[in-house]
C-alpha cells in the first residue's frame, strides 16, 4: 500500500471523504489478455479517467486505487506516467467485495503515518471501469450518505427483469417501473459500510454485488437512492469499451484554435475557415506568428483546447511549428489527451504547378513521428486554388476535412498530406 509520490498537500480543516476504486477484476465478460481497466482508450489505460475524474476533485482527499498483485506495478506506472495525486495503491482480493473490504482497511488497520491517511467520514465507492463521473453526482451521494449513513445512485431499468422455473421457462416477471438498475457511485459512512464488511459472512464476501445490501443487512442502514445520470454505465463488454471511446473522442472534438498568421491572404482564409467551421465546433481564432510567446495561445492552453489548426502561406515552416509544439508540450496539455494539430498550407499561386517534393512530404512524416511521442498528432493539409471564384469551395472542403481529423483523432494518418 503506497501512496503516490508527491502526493500529499495540505490536508483540509474538515474530515475528508475518501474514494475506494475497485479495479482487482480480470475482465472476462470483455475478453482478452488485458483485463478491461487497464485497456487503452485514446492511449491511456481506462482507470486512469476514473481516477482523474476523482482527483479533479478537491474535497476527495484519498483515492485508493485496488488491484490484484500482479497488476501493482502496472498501476504504480500509471500513476506517475499521468501524474495522478492522493492515491495509493492496495492488493485487491479474489472477488469485488473482498477488494472493496482491502480498500477499506487501509483506513482502519492504517500502517502510515496518521497524516497521511486519515479515516474518512464519508467514503465514495465506484468501480474503476465507470469513467464518466461528475462531482455533481458524487456531491449528491456523499451529502445522502452524511444524513442517511449510505447512499447509492441508480438508473432507469432497461429490460424487465423475469425469473425462470426450474424448467428453464418463465416463472414470473417483475413490474419494471417498480424496479431501478443499482449503479455506481456510492457513499457510506465509514463506520458503517466498514463494520458491515467486518461482519459479513464469505458467501456475501463472494458472491455478493451489492455494497448498499451489506449496509442494510448487517448494518440496518437503508440506503438513500439518488436518481444518477446516463453516463454512469460500467465497462462490462467490448461494445462498451468502443462506446467509452466515442464519448472520450467527442468531448474532445467540442473546440478548436485557428492560428494564422498575419499575412492578408493567409488572414482571409482563415476567417474562410472560422465561418465554415463555427457552425460544427467552438472556434478560438487568432492571428499571429507564432514565433512570439503570445499570452493569448497561453490562455487557449488552459482553456483545455485539444485542436489547433495553423495556415501558413509558406512551405510548412516546421521551426515555427515545434514553437507551438513546445509550448503545448510545457501546458501538459498532452499528458492526458492526445492534441490534433493541423498544418495548413496555403497554396494561391496563379501557376498551380505548386509541387510539394517527397523530401518535405518525407519532412513531415518525420516531424510527425517525432511530435506523436508527445502525444500531439501532426496532420498536413493543402489548400490550393487558381481561380478566386473557387475559394469558398476550397475552404468548405478544407473544413470538412479538418473536423474529420479532429474527430477521429488516428494515429494512424499522422503525418499525411490531404488535399482540399
Ligand atoms: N476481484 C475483483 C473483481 C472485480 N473488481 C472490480 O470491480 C469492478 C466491477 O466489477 P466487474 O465489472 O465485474 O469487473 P470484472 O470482475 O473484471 O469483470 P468480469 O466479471 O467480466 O470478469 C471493476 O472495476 C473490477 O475491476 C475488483 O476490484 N476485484
Ligand atoms: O456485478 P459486477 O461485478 O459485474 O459489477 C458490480 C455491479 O453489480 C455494481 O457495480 C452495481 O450493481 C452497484 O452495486
Amino acid at each position: 500500500m503506497e501512496p503516490s509520490p508527491g502526493s500529499r498537500d495540505a490536508r483540509p480543516a474538515v474530515t475528508p471523504v475518501a474514494a475506494v476504486l475497485p479495479a482487482g477484476g480480470s475482465g472476462e465478460r470483455l475478453g482478452g489478455a488485458t483485463p478491461k481497466q487497464f485497456c487503452a482508450v485514446q492511449g491511456r489505460p481506462l482507470v486512469s479517467y476514473t481516477v482523474r475524474a476523482m482527483e479533479r476533485i478537491s474535497w476527495i482527499a484519498d483515492i485508493i486505487v485496488v488491484v490484484s498483485p500482479e497488476n501493482i506495478e502496472i498501476m504504480k506506472s500509471i500513476v506517475e506516467r499521468y501524474g495522478h495525486k492522493r492515491v495509493t495503491i492496495v492488493k485487491g482480493g479474489i472477488t469485488r467485495h473482498r477488494s472493496i473490504f482491502n480498500g477499506l482497511k487501509v483506513f482502519a488497520e492504517n500502517k502510515f503515518s496518521n497524516h497521511l491517511l486519515q479515516k474518512p467520514e464519508v467514503v465514495i465507492i465506484h468501480d474503476a471501469v465507470r469513467p464518466f463521473v461528475e462531482e455533481d453526482i458524487l456531491s449528491k451521494v456523499v451529502m445522502a450518505a452524511k444524513e442517511h449513513g449510505a447512499a447509492g445512485a441508480i438508473r432507469p431499468l432497461v429490460s424487465t427483469v423475469i425469473a425462470s422455473a426450474a424448467d428453464g421457462c418463465l416463472d414470473h416477471s417483475l413490474e419494471r417501473a417498480r424496479y431501478r438498475a443499482s449503479e455506481m457511485p456510492q457513499a457510506f459512512l465509514f463506520d458503517i459500510i466498514y463494520e458491515a464488511y467486518r461482519q459479513c459472512t464469505d458467501y456475501d464476501l463472494d458472491y455478493g454485488t451489492e455494497c448498499l445490501h451489506l449496509a442494510l443487512k448487517y448494518c440496518k442502514t437503508n440506503a438513500k437512492l439518488v436518481e444518477g445520470t446516463a453516463d454512469l454505465w460500467k465497462v462490462t463488454y467490448k461494445r462498451d469499451l468502443y462506446a467509452a471511446e466515442s464519448i472520450i473522442k467527442d468531448n474532445l472534438s467540442q473546440q478548436v484554435c485557428v492560428i494564422t498568421d498575419v499575412k492578408e491572404a493567409v488572414a482571409q482564409v482563415g476567417f474562410l475557415l472560422h465561418e465554415c467551421l463555427k457552425s460544427q465546433i467552438k472556434v478560438e481564432a487568432i492571428s499571429i506568428s507564432l514565433s512570439k510567446n503570445d499570452s493569448y495561445l497561453q490562455n487557449i492552453f488552459s482553456g483545455q483546447c485539444y485542436n489547433f489548426v495553423c495556415v501558413k502561406g509558406n512551405k510548412y515552416a516546421i521551426q515555427e511549428t515545434q514553437q507551438l509544439v513546445d509550448m503545448l508540450e510545457k501546458s501538459n496539455i498532452p499528458l492526458l489527451y492526445p492534441v490534433v494539430l493541423i498544418l495548413v498550407h496555403l497554396d494561391i499561386s496563379e501557376n498551380i504547378s505548386f509541387s510539394i517534393g517527397m523530401e518535405e512530404l518525407t519532412r513531415i512524416k518525420k516531424f510527425a513521428r517525432e511530435v506523436k511521442k508527445k502525444n500531439i498528432f501532426v496532420y498536413g493539409l493543402l489548400i490550393q486554388y487558381k481561380d478566386h471564384l473557387l475559394l469558398q469551395e476550397t475552404v468548405n472542403s478544407a473544413a470538412a476535412l479538418i473536423m474529420a481529423l479532429i474527430k477521429d483523432r488516428n494515429p494512424e494518418l499522422i503525418g499525411q498530406l490531404l488535399v482540399a
